[in-house]
């Protein structure tokens, strides 16, 4: 990765809008935006060729696997596929082996982080000791360690205790920090690998229904509201789940939510080829939630998306789709999907994917070197997007260690041109710079 000194950005323009501009960084910060600006002799430059400019993205969910199945993805490799898909920051979720549930774990998974450098790497805390949902995690220890966390959750498994999770939300409220949490009523989930509908059916595929989602939906939009403090709701999926976030906030309940783009393009129809590639939790549902989701995101009752990228080998996604993993790659799709589901139908300008990609997350979790304007004086976390562009996503060319897109193959529209950290160029044309 390059040095901060000076790097011009020549022939960008910010949200897409207006005439195409340069934009000097210095040490870090946007210091000149304007035409044909002037750059010291030693200064990096990139052509953006007309490249839309973002912030960099900022992904409340990721799974990096690290510690415990590097051979899955890690910090390194993980990070590579953020900065390849124009991230600037992640927050690495904690089920991990060891799990994240103490500051040792926390603080290790920042400073590798750090070390790799290609994008900030905020580790998420466990709220319950080893995911285990009987006793609160030290949340206090990792709030106050090296990491500074800011973020806990069990995802992969809910708080499903609602007094745990009741004290939870008030541990959470005293330390400022927020819980996001994968909504899922487990004894409504027992043997289940599909979305309960017609599709399960008629495959012989044991159902998860909208409600074990919705119930934890409503039950956490009210713990949050007599706790009087914030609430995160991991991965919405459900029609259901947009009704009662909207109604949620008409009462003044601080609670947020996120969107995947796994969610916002497939349903279940994709289930019948058996390819466990198509196992997520929550799983894909039906159109009626893909459009509610997607008018979700653009009037603002969905807050932001988020990846989820589920990293898995590929002996654990071949098998029999009952027994596979669930989860499946996003970091270097996203933007595409973004694209493809909310920009090309209008739902969503370059503003509204700034701002559900980069500024919202930033704000929900309480970043403030990230999310921020494209203006001078702000720090240099930025995104070129290359609007025109398509790409035919191969599995084998990711970045990541694993292979479970369900994109393969698909040709996606829009590429990242290049990623910028702190005014370092972190990926470019394809290509990470360490
Ligand atoms: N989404 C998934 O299907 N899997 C995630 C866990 C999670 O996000 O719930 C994983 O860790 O593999
Ligand atoms: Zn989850």
């Amino acid at each position: 990765m390059s040095a901060p000194g000076s790097l011009l950005i020549t022939d960008v323009r910010p949200y897409g809008e207006g005439d195409p501009v340069d934009i000097l960084i210095v040490d870090g910060v946007i210091a000149e935006i304007g035409p044909d600006l002037t750059a010291p002799a030693e200064a990096e430059r990139i052509a953006g060729g007309d490249a839309v400019l973002l912030p960099g993205f900022v992904d409340l969910h990721t799974h990096l696997r690290e510690p415990g199945r590097e051979d899955t993805e890690t910090i390194a490799s993980g990070s590579a596929a953020a900065a390849l898909g124009g991230y600037t920051a992640v927050f690495a979720m904690a089920n991990t082996d060891p799990v994240a549930d103490n500051s040792t774990v926390t603080d290790n998974v920042y400073r590798t982080g750090r070390e790799v450098g290609l994008v900030d790497v905020h580790p998420v805390g466990a709220v319950t000791v080893g995911l285990g949902g009987k006793q609160l995690a030290e949340m206090g220890m990792m709030a106050a360690g090296a990491a500074k966390v800011k973020m806990f959750s069990d995802d992969g498994k809910c708080v499903d205790d609602p007094l745990l999770m009741r004290r939870a939300l008030e541990y959470a409220k005293g330390l400022d920090v927020l819980i996001a949490q994968h909504a899922e009523e487990p004894r409504l989930t027992v043997g289940a690998v599909a979305h309960e509908g017609p599709t399960a059916s008629r495959l012989g595929l044991a159902g998860w229904p909208r409600a074990a989602e919705e119930s934890i939906v409503v039950r956490d939009a009210l713990l949050a509201r007599d706790a009087g403090t914030r609430v995160h709701i991991c991965h919405a999926s459900t029609e259901g789940t947009v009704e009662l976030v909207k109604w949620a906030k008409a009462q003044g309940i601080s609670i947020t939510a996120e969107v995947t783009p796994h969610h916002l393009l497939l349903t279940d129809a994709r289930l019948e080829s058996y390819d466990p590639v198509n196992k997520v939790n929550p799983p894909l549902r039906e159109e009626r939630d893909t459009a509610a989701l997607r008018r979700g995101l653009a009037d603002g009752t969905i807050d932001c998306v988020a990846t989820d990228h589920a990293p898995h080998a590929a002996q654990e996604k071949c098998c029999e789709f009952s027994v596979a993993r669930p989860g499946m790659l996003g970091l270097e799709t996203a933007l595409s999907i973004v694209v493809e589901t909310m920009v090309t139908p209008g739902l969503l300008d370059w503003r509204g994917v700034a701002k559900v990609m980069s500024e919202r997350p930033a704000q929900i979790v309480g970043l403030t070197d990230q999310g921020r304007p494209i203006a001078v004086g702000e720090p240099a976390n930025l995104t070129l997007v290359d609007a025109a562009a398509s790409w035919t996503v191969r599995a084998a060319d990711l970045a990541s260690l694993s292979g479970n897109t369900p994109y393969a193959d698909m040709t996606l529209p829009a590429t990242i041109r290049a990623t910028v950290l702190r005014g370092a160029v972190t990926a470019h044309e394809g290509a990470v710079r360490r």
